[in-house]
């Protein structure tokens, strides 16, 4: 009968270099921008609005700081769309906030990653839904002009699908506001590629939160 012999010793030493492997990835492997995964770079377009005077980032802890912040803070899972890990997933919101009101515009950039995947190598309907869910609830929250985070409630989205989406695509996706009434924020969004063909649009309606 065959024997196995445990080398005890040895397993410290597999453990350092292992250590040591992960270390030599961190400091050999390229530098990254932060928000860069293995999704690739980001959209050129984004690095254009970073620089735009007239966009301002919409930076957010629940987004930036981790799973360790989100939850002593309440959060219980990760963010759906914001996630790095998010199936259909937004790094970045730029807000043009003008003085608020009408007029005021998100943008930002979405990935569609292989967690999207309907019918080879194109995307799940709802993804495209969940994006337009996203951007209209937070332009809505830029009412003001500045980002109010978690200020209202997205109450509809109607959405029409109108091209569809590869699976390892980057996309443009916009949010405006149209019309407010009251509490009522009325904002419409599309989704769209390089060429400015639209894949998607919405018609949402986010409703804000009574004055406390
Ligand atoms: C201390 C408390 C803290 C709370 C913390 C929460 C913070 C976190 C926030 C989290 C954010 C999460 C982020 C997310 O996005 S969450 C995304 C998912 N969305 C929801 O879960 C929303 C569920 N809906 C609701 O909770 C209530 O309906 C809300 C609170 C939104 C309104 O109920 P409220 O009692 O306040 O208002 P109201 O009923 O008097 O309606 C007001 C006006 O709006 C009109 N209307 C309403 N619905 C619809 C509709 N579907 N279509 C067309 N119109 C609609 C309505 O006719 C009326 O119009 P008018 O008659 O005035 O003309």
């Amino acid at each position: 009968m065959d024997t196995i012999t445990l080398n005890v010793p040895t397993l410290p030493c597999v453990g350092l270099a292992a250590a040591a492997g992960l270390l030599a990835c961190k400091l050999i492997a390229p530098r990254r921008r932060a928000d860069e995964t293995e999704r690739g770079p980001l959209p050129a377009w984004l690095d254009e609005l970073e620089d735009d005077e007239s966009y301002e980032r919409v930076r957010l802890p629940e987004w930036d700081n981790g799973t360790e912040w989100r939850r002593k803070n309440g959060f219980k899972g990760s963010d759906y769309v914001h996630d790095a890990c998010a199936a259909v997933h937004v790094p970045r919101y730029y807000l043009r906030g003008v003085s608020g009101g009408v007029g005021s515009k998100l943008v930002g950039a979405a990935h569609f990653g292989p967690g999207a995947e309907s019918h080879r190598g194109l995307c799940h309907g709802g993804t495209m839904c969940s994006l337009m869910d996203d951007v209209v609830g937070w332009t809505g929250f830029c009412a003001t002009g500045v980002c109010k985070p978690w200020s209202g409630f997205t109450v509809q989205i109607n959405t029409a699908l109108k091209k569809p989406v590869d699976v390892g695509s980057w996309l443009r996706i916009e949010g405006e506001i149209v019309k407010i009434d009251g509490r009522k924020v009325s904002v419409k969004a599309r989704l769209l590629d390089v060429d400015g063909d639209v894949h998607c649009e919405a018609e949402g309606l986010v409703v804000l939160k009574k004055k406390s």
